[in-house]
Order: structure tokens, then C-alpha cells, then sequence
């Protein structure tokens, strides 16, 4: 039986159409992937699904029954469950606070039976938590569950997932997918968007591709692979390999040494970590998220709390350009209110040549917005766009768009490709290695393993803080980076500090 169908669903901002005349059936039990490249308009449909966004026309069945979804409230009482990119928990609650939050209207609210009441939810669907636990003090994965059991307790039988493995550990991910498979085998339905053909592959029975709007193509996983979904969503023939060029070291750029960093909360995140970076090369640092990656990272930029060590740079040029992409883009990389022009100028805007004699210089401004959107492929309507409207992937561009634009001598990159679709992605990691053509010494970092396998010439794998091996990337393998990253293996280094 058909479960939702989608009929000329059209949704537009200002002049910008986002979804464009959408039909698409979804089967009851089927994991239903949606596919397409950054501002596809992938969010505006599941947000039109959920009841965020009225379309302007269209219409949409409901188990074969014509319904409007006028608000959130209203999608929660169909059944539909839509769990975020980002979550929407409150921290300081526990998992069931969180859970019952907005839902229970009584004037007695007995806890202990709640807490009850979700433990043996979270065992009808083998979806482990503990329900007196503190959101803040759960690993993402586990956060990821509340959200899950939040739509499961108010009855969802249709469940949208928007992205959710960008912030899982691989473990992780294969859990989420042994529970999404058995909530499926159980008799819900699942819309998984991803960035990742691979899991598409692994976890979906069928895919819909939209590209600029429309639905290109809908398939069986069966009849399709990753190359032809990818071809599909970009339009025309996309590499899904990286050339790069044998490596050409210059001189040392950044040299760190014994150097240890707290975290926000005052604990030593960096323990002892030595490397030295050279000019022309790609430093990939591997590891499972929190293992000290970003304190390192904001260390570097200039952003961290050092508490002991060295960081130097011995570039001749002067003053060094360090072009730093952070994890966050939404809260250190940019500021959401202010236009594409003006974030792309946020490091420069004192300068020559926007601004002269105190004024701010609106065509040179507006100049450079025009060439960093064409040049990195932003797509909005315009250069005054808001960068709190643009798809997560178009953010992305921007931030990079502003931290390449100086040339810096050392590009500090965390996570570039997060959220990025496989055609922004490509373009990303090969401006990178042209980067490092150029000269710049570039420190890597990414949770995803094969990626830094891919673009690095050495490779770091942190763990517990510390660097626990160096290792040369084109003899290094998954396995052996693998056990590193989980603390199976002591300590070695073949490729030195260097
Ligand atoms: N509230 C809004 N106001 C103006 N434009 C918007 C708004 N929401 C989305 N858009 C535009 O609609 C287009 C589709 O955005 P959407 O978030 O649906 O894309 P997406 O396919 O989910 O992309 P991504 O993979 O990058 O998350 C984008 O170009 C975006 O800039």
C-alpha cells in the first residue's frame, strides 16, 4: 500500500522555485531515500511533509486520503515524525523530559512512571537509553535515539530522517541502521536523506533523485549504482575518484610542539602533540569525533586554550594567512543574519579595497560577492541573500568562498565536506589539492576515514588526545588506521613527525 503520495507539490521563496511540480509515491515499510545535490530542495519537501511549509500548490495523500498538513502539531497527529539535522533537545533535561516535553498536559505529572513508560518503549524497539540520563551528558549517537523515541512515543509511523549520520561515529551508523531496518520490518516508514550513495546503497530500497527542484528519477537500489545516482543528481558525468599529484614539499610552515590544549570545560583535550607541517603537503588527522580533533584544530587557528607547547610558524612571508574552515559553520564560520556579500567579507572589511576612509565600499563588496559565487558555484538568487536561508552545502561554500580567497600559507580545514553533496564535495577536495599545488600547507581533519585516506600524505590518528600514530597515507591502511583510531594498537609513527 501506498503510505504518502506526493502530487505537483510547488514551493517557492521570493522568485526562487524550490520544489517544482513533485510527484512521488512512498510504499508503507519501505526505507524510501531522497537524493540530491545541496539546495535540491530536499529540507523544503520534508519540510512541506511535516507541516513547517504550506506549498502553493499540490496536494498530498495520506494512505490514499487527501490531507492538508497545516502545521507540526498536525503532522504529529498523522503520524508523521520528522527527526532534524540538528536537534532540537534540550540539554539540561533528562531523555525522558525530553521525550514527553510539549505532550503531557496533566496537572500531575508522575515521573517515576514516565521514566517507566520510556524504558520499556526504548526496549520494544531495541532502542537502548536511559531515561534518567541528561541529554548533555549523552554521546551524539544516544541523542539521536531521544529524537527517534521522541516521534516513536507520539506515534509516528512515518519517520523523516534529514542527515542523520553526518555526526555518527561508523559504529554508530551501523546501529542506527540495524534499528531503522527493524522499524521498517515493523511497519513504519522511513524517508532517509543522505549525502552518502554508499549507505544509500547499503540501507534503502528505493531512491528518489530531485535536482533543481524536480524529480529526476525514482529507483530500486537494485537497479541503480552510486556512479549513475551520482550522474543523476549533478546532471552530467561526476568523478567520484581523486587525482592527486605526487607530493612537492617546501619549507616547514608550522612546527608544534608538546603542546596541550583544554577544552571548553577546562580538561586537557590535547595531550603532548608534536608534528611539524611543511608547505605542499596535506596532514590528514584521523580519529572518532572527540578525541581532540577540534580543540587542535582551534588551537592552530588561533581560537584554542593552550596550556602548554609551542605552536610556531616559520613562514617567511609576513604576516602568515591562516584560512581556518571550522566544524561549525553555523556558529564559529559564519554569522546567519548577515548577507553572502558581507560574510565573505568578514575578514577583510577593513581593508583595501572595501573599505577606504572608514566607508565600507558597496561595489567592491558586491564585486567580490559576484566572483566568489560563480567561482565556488553559491547558488541563491543573489549576493543579498541571507546566509541563515541557503542550504547547508551553499553555507559550506561560502565560509570556504572567504577563507581561500587570501591564499593563506596554512589552510586549517575541519570537516570540509560535512553536509556537501558529491558534486560540492569533488569540487571542495580538488581545490584543495590545488591548493597545496599552490604551496599551502594544509592540516586535514575529518572524521571520515576514506576521505582522509584519500586526500592526505601523511596521516595523524588521534586518540584520547594524543597523536597515536604518523603514518605515511599511501602505505597506510583501513585496518591498521582503524585500530589506532579505537586504541587497539600502541603507538607507532613511519612517517615521523616530520
Ligand atoms: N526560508 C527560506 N527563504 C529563502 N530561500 C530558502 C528558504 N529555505 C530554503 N531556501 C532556498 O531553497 C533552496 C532549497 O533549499 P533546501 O534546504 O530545501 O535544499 P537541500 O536540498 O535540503 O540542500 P542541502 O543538501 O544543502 O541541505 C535553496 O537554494 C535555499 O537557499
Amino acid at each position: 500500500m501506498t503510505h504518502l503520495r506526493l502530487e505537483g507539490i510547488t514551493k517557492s521563496f521570493g522568485s526562487f522555485i524550490a520544489n517544482d511540480n513533485i510527484s512521488l509515491s512512498i510504499e508503507a515499510g519501505e526505507i524510501h531515500a531522497i537524493l540530491g545535490e545541496n539546495g535540491a530542495g530536499k529540507t523544503t519537501l520534508m519540510n512541506i511533509i511535516s507541516g513547517i511549509y504550506q506549498p502553493e500548490s499540490g496536494q498530498i495523500y495520506l494512505e490514499n486520503k487527501l490531507v492538508k498538513i497545516t502545521s507540526s502539531q498536525e503532522a504529529i497527529q498523522l503520524g508523521i515524525g520528522m527527526i532534524h539535522q540538528h536537534f532540537m533537545l534540550v540539554p539540561q533535561l533528562t531523555v525522558t523530559e525530553n521525550i514527553i516535553l510539549g505532550k503531557e498536559k496533566y496537572w500531575h505529572l508522575n515521573l517515576r512512571k514516565k521514566h517507566q513508560e520510556i524504558a520499556s518503549l526504548s526496549q520494544t524497539y531495541k532502542l537502548e537509553v536511559e531515561p534518567t540520563a541528561k541529554v548533555e551528558n549523552l554521546p551524539v549517537g544516544m541523542q539521536q535515539r531521544v529524537e527517534i523515541l521522541k516521534v516513536l512515543y507520539r506515534q509516528a509511523k512515518l519517520l523523516i530522517l534529514d542527515e542523520p549520520t553526518a555526526v555518527l561515529t561508523p559504529l554508530e551508523v551501523e546501529s542506527l541502521f540495524a534499528i531503522l531496518r527493524q522499524l521498517a520490518t515493523a511497519g513504519n516508514t522511513i524517508i532517509f536523506i543522505s549525502h552518502k550513495l554508499e549507505e544509500v546503497m547499503n540501507l534503502c530500497d528505493t531512491v528518489t533523485v530531485l535536482r533543481r527542484g524536480r524529480v529526476v528519477a525514482t529507483k530500486t537500489t537494485q537497479e541503480t549504482t552510486p556512479q549513475q545516482l551520482a550522474d543523476l543528481m549533478v546532471g552530467r558525468e561526476v568523478s567520484l575518484e581523486l587525482h592527486k599529484s605526487p607530493v612537492s614539499l617546501g619549507k616547514t610552515v608550522l612546527s608544534v610542539q608538546k603542546l596541550q590544549v583544554l577544552d571548553q570545560r577546562g580538561a586537557i583535550a590535547v595531550r603532548d602533540v608534536t608534528f611539524e607541517l611543511r608547505a605542499g603537503e596535506i596532514l590528514g588527522i584521523a580519529g572518532v569525533d572527540g578525541n581532540g580533533q577540534r580543540e587542535l584544530a582551534d588551537a592552530v587557528a588561533g581560537l584554542g586554550s593552550v596550556r602548554q607547547g609551542k605552536i610556531e610558524f616559520t613562514h617567511n612571508s609576513f604576516p602568515l594567512v591562516v584560512g581556518y574552515i571550522p566544524e561549525d559553520r553555523q556558529k564559529t564560520g559564519l554569522v546567519l543574519q548577515f548577507s553572502i556579500a558581507q560574510n565573505l567579507i568578514l575578514k577583510a572589511f577593513k581593508k583595501v579595497p572595501f573599505c577606504c576612509r572608514f566607508l565600507l565600499q558597496p561595489q567592491a563588496i558586491a564585486k567580490n560577492a559576484k566572483s566568489a559565487m560563480q567561482e565556488f558555484d553559491i547558488r541563491a538568487v543573489g549576493i543579498d541573500v541571507k546566509v541563515s536561508q541557503l542550504s547547508g552545502g551553499n553555507q559550506q561554500k561560502v565560509v570556504l568562498a572567504r577563507e581561500l580567497s587570501a591564499e593563506p600559507a596554512l589552510i586549517v580545514a575541519m570537516q570540509p565536506t560535512r553536509g556537501l553533496d558529491v558534486g560540492a564535495t569533488e569540487a571542495v577536495q580538488r581545490r584543495l589539492l590545488a591548493e597545496r599545488d599552490r604551496g599551502a600547507a594544509i592540516l586535514y581533519i575529518s572524521t571520515e576515514l576514506e576521505e582522509v585516506m584519500a586526500m592526505s600524505d601523511r596521516i595523524a590518528v588521534m586518540y584520547r588526545g594524543e597523536f597515536v600514530g604518523v603514518l605515511d597515507a599511501q602505505r597506510a591502511t583501513v585496518e591498521e588506521i582503524g585500530l589506532l583510531m579505537g586504541g587497539g594498537i600502541t603507538r607507532r609513527s613511519d612517517a615521523g613527525t616530520r
